[in-house]
């Protein structure tokens, strides 16, 4: 079961200050959301409305058609994993994970218990006495297994160590070809979790900056390889993102899309053209105006 969601005009505000400005998105059901963006652009803000955590100030928030906020019903159907302050959790992890299944009606106990050895979670131990790593394992730990038709994860992945985290994109993509829902994946660790996306959302200052799928984000944009003064001279005129040499050869990021003449000039200077990293994007589209 997988959810769909749709943002009409939505705003937030916090007192003056906007925080997502006229934000309009409809998120497929069944695929992989990436959301980016630098910091204060608005990612929690937007999961927080999609969660129902929050009202938004003008527009509407649709889960499958359904109003979310204030909805029990639809609530139910959406899993929201944050990082949240467990200082004072005294419960142990695995009367926590065992609460959750309450709350999920598609929770699965079996796998929640798969996934805590494959994390060596201690679930025996009190939540504020495991390590901040642990505490992330645990809430991914309840995020998959609650298997909600829309999870959301906001940089669920704090503190947890690169084997950790590997478990977790993995485990991601297993479940989610057994049981397919929709995702929302936050993260700062664009070139990290790239693969995983069917879909990228960045925002930017609380607007929308881009909405597409995986595939088309190479398209603004190439990585040209080759001898270092060959692709010099071909990006000379080019809006250059980030470059790259190891001895002669160097490769260099460009933005913007290769029309047929530049890429016939490309072949005969020997050069390849690769796609353009997510990430190298992201930085382009986001960074600020040098006054
Ligand atoms: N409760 C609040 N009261 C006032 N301002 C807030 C509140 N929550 C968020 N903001 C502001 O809204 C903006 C967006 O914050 P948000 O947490 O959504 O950003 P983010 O993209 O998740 O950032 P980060 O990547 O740093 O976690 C920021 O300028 C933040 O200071």
């Amino acid at each position: 079961m997988a959810a769909s969601v749709q943002l009409n005009h939505v705003t937030l505000k916090f007192k003056k200050f906007e925080a997502l400005k006229d934000v309009s998105l409809t998120l497929e059901a069944g695929k992989i959301h990436g959301l980016i963006g630098r910091n204060g652009a608005g990612k929690t803000s937007l999961l927080s409305l999609i969660a129902a955590f929050r009202e938004p100030t003008a527009g509407e928030v649709f889960v499958d058609g359904s109003t979310v906020f204030e909805n029990p019903e639809k609530m139910e159907q959406v899993a929201f994993v944050y990082d949240k302050d467990y200082k004072e959790e005294t419960e142990k992890a695995k009367k926590l994970i065992a609460l959750a299944s309450h709350y999920r009606p598609h929770f699965d106990m079996d796998y929640a218990e798969q996934l805590t050895k494959r994390f060596k979670l201690p679930v025996n131990k009190p939540v504020n006495k495991l390590s901040k790593g642990m505490q992330s394992a645990m809430n991914v730990v309840i995020g998959l297994a609650s298997r909600a038709p829309l999870t959301i994860f906001d940089e669920a992945y704090l503190g947890m160590d690169a084997p950790a985290r590997e478990i977790f994109y993995k485990e991601l993509l297993n479940d989610q070809a057994e049981h397919p829902r929709t995702f929302i994946l936050s993260t700062h660790l664009v070139s990290e979790m790239d693969y995983l996306f069917d879909h990228v959302i960045i925002i930017d200052q609380g607007r929308l900056l881009l909405n597409e799928p995986y595939e088309t984000v190479s398209s603004h944009g190439a990585a040209i390889t080759g001898s270092a003064e060959q692709v010099d001279a071909f990006t000379s005129d080019m809006k250059r993102l980030n470059e790259q040499q190891l001895g002669g050869t160097k490769s260099v990021m460009v933005y913007g899309e290769l029309d047929e003449q530049q890429r016939t000039e490309a072949h005969s200077r020997k050069l390849e053209i690769g796609p353009v990293s997510l990430q190298d994007l992201f930085i382009h589209l986001t960074e600020e105006e040098v006054q």
